[in-house]
């Protein structure tokens, strides 16, 4: 968590801004001991590397855009990058990062439901320095996103598939994390600075679409492991005039109960269902404790006890008065979307409005679309539509190679970086994968 949060950090001229100056601007306001000109230059760096998208005029695209869609009602993209999700606003930047300050061997892992290991596998992937370790649930990824990880030819990444769900990946992680080792550090939002650098989108996009200083807007945000909703709670925090977020879920609406006052924050994960937004596919929001701390008043150990209900049911009070807390003095709010409304909605979308747009951020058009008239209402982008449409259509065509690698996707090479995480894990020579 950071120490303290910047307050007011926006500036008028943000709003004419190329993105990789704003991210960099945001980014200096936490991290005050690091370099300005290593920032600066890391920012620059990665916006620039993969993010050149144009627009259908051939008009050259920042890294982050809105498009209209109707009346008040905007999409956010955000999945311009090189894995085509939102993940690389933030993954090509740490990247850069771990790149420029890492000396010796570094041992990055990670667990994903499709989009971190995409991400991760295109920041990373070819660096002399730091090793990948990617941990996807088999069976639990879209065959694009398969595609793009498995097939991921570098002599620094390993995927490896575990039977189970995300959340098994998760713990996994932490468990890595929890030996404290200097050299092994994590692609998913644990790493905070994954959030810091998401959360400057929420004031580029505020700073672009708000026009009178006293207009509200109010973002709806696919969320799975509460990390980009946590993203957007800091710059909340740091903006001068604020803004609204809504949590868009699916069936596995864990969040969805906690946010309206219920207390149900995590199930089994032998409950969980699979559906087509399986990112959303999981049973314990991990960053919902950095919500906890924030409103259980920065404490530690109340944020811990009232986090590890799992099989506690003392603890049950606690999380419910926190509960309570979010529902009071949080601008979060959510919404649960069912399989049938997305799958309209994306057919909706594409038909009505030209705009293909993929599951998951089909449950945010949903809370979108059933939002306050008056109000901006922007429905982030998780992914591009491609990287779930085989599971919806049975096909993605190819219109997207450069997203996916192009050679053999069985190869796997192993560097010495990740050969010595994968016998922290104890996992066997050969990684196993769901495409073998
Ligand atoms: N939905 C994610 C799961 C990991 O989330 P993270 O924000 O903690 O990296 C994915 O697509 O991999």
């Amino acid at each position: 968590m950071p120490a303290a949060y910047p307050t007011q950090i926006e500036a008028p001229a943000w709003r004419f801004m190329a993105y990789s100056e704003l991210a960099f601007r945001v980014l200096r306001r936490f991290a005050r001991g690091t370099s300005r000109t290593l920032l600066r230059a890391v920012c620059r760096t990665a916006y620039r590397r993969g993010f050149g998208c144009a627009d259908a005029n051939g008009c050259a695209r920042d890294a982050v855009g809105a498009s209209w869609i109707a009346g008040r009602l905007y999409l956010g993209g955000l999945s311009w990058g090189p894995s085509l999700s939102f993940k690389d606003l933030a993954m090509q930047a740490l990247g850069v990062a771990f790149a420029c300050v890492v000396w010796h061997h570094y041992h990055i892992v990670g667990a994903t439901s499709g989009d971190t290991g995409g991400a991760a596998c295109r920041a990373i992937a070819g660096s002399r320095k730091v090793g990948l370790l990617v941990l996807s649930p088999a069976g639990g990824v879209s065959a694009f996103q398969a595609e793009q990880m498995y097939g991921t030819i570098a002599g620094n990444v390993v995927n490896a598939c575990l039977h189970g769900g995300f959340d098994c990946c998760q713990d996994v992680v932490k468990a890595l994390l929890g030996m404290r080792r200097r050299d092994v550090g994590t692609a998913n939002s644990i790493n905070l600075s994954r959030l810091l650098l998401q959360s400057a989108y929420y004031l580029a996009l505020r700073e672009r679409l708000v026009t009178w200083p006293g207009e509200r807007l109010c973002y709806h945000i696919p969320s799975g492991n509460f990390g980009n909703t946590f993203a957007c709670h800091m710059a909340m925090i740091c903006c001068k005039h604020g803004f609204h977020a809504t949590v868009a879920t699916n069936e596995n609406n864990v969040l969805d109960c906690f946010l309206k006052g219920g207390v149900c924050l995590t199930r089994s994960e032998t409950v969980v269902k699979r559906t087509h937004a399986p990112s959303m596919d999981i049973s314990w929001a991990s960053n919902i404790e950095r919500l906890l701390y924030d409103v259980l008043g920065r404490s530690g150990s109340m944020a811990g006890r009232a986090a590890r209900t799992r099989g506690n049911s003392a603890a049950w009070v606690l999380l419910a008065h926190a509960s309570h807390r979010c529902l009071r003095s949080c601008a979060v709010s959510s919404d649960a979307s069912l399989h049938v409304e997305r799958s309209m909605l994306v057919e909706l979308m594409y038909r009505r409005h030209g705009v293909a747009v993929d599951t998951h951020t089909a449950a945010a058009l949903k809370s979108a679309m059933l939002a306050a008239r008056g109000d901006v209402q922007v429905a982030l982008e998780t992914a591009r539509d491609v990287k779930l449409k085989a599971e919806l259509h049975g096909t993605y065509g190819n219109g997207y190679r450069h997203a996916v690698p192009r050679r053999a996707r069985h190869a796997r090479h192993v560097s010495p970086a990740c050969a010595h995480v994968r016998r922290l894990l104890g996992i066997p020579a050969v990684p196993v994968s769901a495409a073998s």
